[in-house]
């Protein structure tokens, strides 16, 4: 694979390792500026930080720590991304990192062509247009924020716990961070911790061998073991029974468990990813969850935040949604009516994404015009035509209402700004201006 002309930076002391990393990246194409000391490297990476694809920083250096390296140069503008090499002993710093904005870690001692691909993977692209297209969560600052840290998640095999209210999206995150990750290809396994009685919950699990129990007739292979090599999501883990607690904590740090009424230890091999949408540590006392299981499950944890707190998605998820239910009807549905926007933009949406997409089905069902209006979304129409209206900053709804507009004319101009500026009675430079404030430059194709 060859790099197009990126440029690594290199914060290594030990002149051997220093010098059979640079030699080898430079084999692969890669052009290499490499720094000694942590001082050395701020001063040096502070002048060409934005021309820096990435920086593999050591965790130990002679004067002051990678980590003192990370935390002088992460808050700068255009800060590269940084994957650390870290000793056995420096896991725990290595994870603090993550968790602060790094991209990446790697232990030493490491297989050369697993580093390569590690680079790879964490490297800026250059074209970071590229990138800004490739969220799939939504447009949201909050939940593109929430999918850098799954993508960046997924290199590792470490639990991730995922919180979140009820429907704001934990699973389809576990889902992506399953489809990413090098498990991929492999079974993703859901389990409803809430949805399964406590007593029929551990065979659930473990699974059981044939007469382990009255009606055991055959063996049952559970859902750890047909996890196989994929990922094990456990939903609801606040609702695990303290008597699988300890069960789950040894699978999960032993690795192995066993089928209920089996002598024998079986491997398992999946990662484990949970969720819930309570704070399972706070609740400690009260909520019977085992402090040293919470630490284990929550080593890389992620926020999916609720759907009143990310406006740009209400209308992005309201198109796709819209979309889907359309196709699947024989109706004709243009859209959304201003005030169907305006409304949906109001509403706090307690049931989150879930809701949406149930009303938004509903609507499709009910409305009997080419418009969908304020009262096919909500039929109990108090919501935004009483007194309960939750209010938003105005700025809010007019941003939403001017992304909308302005997302249509690219898309009807190909993404040419003079036309879109034309459709929408605008100059180019306002049309630009607007476009940069709402995120939306990238959807620029050319600006004749
Ligand atoms: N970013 C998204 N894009 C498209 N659909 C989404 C998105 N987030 C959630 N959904 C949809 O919303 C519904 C609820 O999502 P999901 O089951 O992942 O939520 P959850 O947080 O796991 O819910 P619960 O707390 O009830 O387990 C699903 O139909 C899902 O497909």
């Amino acid at each position: 694979m060859q790099p197009d002309l990126a440029r690594i930076g290199l914060v290594e002391d030990d002149p051997i390792m220093g010098g059979s990393i640079v030699q080898r990246l430079e084999l692969e194409g890669w052009k290499v500026t490499w720094w000694q000391s942590g001082r050395d490297a701020i001063s040096g990476i502070e002048g060409i930080a934005s021309v820096l694809d990435l920086v593999i920083c050591d965790i130990r250096l002679p004067d002051i720590s990678g980590e003192e390296v990370f935390s002088e140069l992460a808050s700068l503008p255009n800060s590269p991304p940084f994957i650390f090499v870290t000793g056995h002993g420096e896991i725990d710093q290595a994870v603090r990192l993550m968790r602060s904005g790094a991209t990446d870690f790697m232990t030493k001692p490491f297989a050369m062509d697993e580093f390569l691909r590690r680079i790879e993977a964490g490297r800026r692209t250059t074209n970071s247009q590229l990138r800004l297209k490739g969220y799939v969560l939504g447009e949201s600052p909050a939940i593109q924020h929430a999918e850098d840290l799954l993508r960046r998640y997924a290199r590792h095999d470490l639990p991730v716990l995922i919180t979140g209210e009820t429907g704001a999206g934990k699973e389809v995150a576990a889902r992506l961070l399953h489809e990413v990750s090098s498990r991929g290809a492999e079974p993703f396994i859901a389990v409803n911790c809430a949805a399964i009685p406590a007593d029929l919950l551990e065979s659930e699990i473990f699974g059981h061998e044939k007469g382990a129990f009255t009606g055991a007739q055959q063996r049952h292979f559970g859902y750890a073991e047909r996890a196989g090599e994929g990922t094990l999501f456990l939903d609801e883990i606040g609702d695990m029974p303290w008597s699988l607690q300890a069960k789950l904590l040894r699978l999960i740090e032993a690795g192995s468990f066993n089928r209920v009424g089996g002598e024998t230890a079986c491997k398992f091999r999946a990662r484990v990813v949970s969720a819930t949408h309570r704070e399972l540590g706070l609740r400690d006392q009260h909520s019977g969850f085992r402090e040293d299981l919470y630490f284990r499950l929550a080593v890389l944890p992620v926020t999916i935040p609720p759907l009143r707190e990310r406006h740009e998605d209400i209308t992005w998820l309201l198109d796709r949604f819209l979309e889907t239910a359309v196709s699947r009807s024989d109706r004709r549905i243009r859209g959304f009516s201003a005030l169907t926007e305006e409304a949906a933009l109001a509403y706090p949406w307690p049931g989150n994404v879930r809701e949406l997409r149930n009303r938004v089905e509903r609507a499709v069902a009910l409305s009997t015009s080419e418009w969908i209006l304020p009262g096919d979304l909500f039929p109990e129409q108090s919501i935004w035509g009483g007194g309960s209206t939750v209010f938003v900053p105005l700025a809010d709804v007019r941003d939403a209402a001017e992304r909308r507009q302005i997302e249509r004319a690219l898309e009807e101009t190909g993404g040419q700004i003079a036309k879109a500026a034309g459709l929408l009675a605008v100059s180019r430079t306002t049309l630009w201006e607007k476009m940069t404030r709402l995120g939306l430059a990238d959807r620029a194709r050319s600006t004749s």
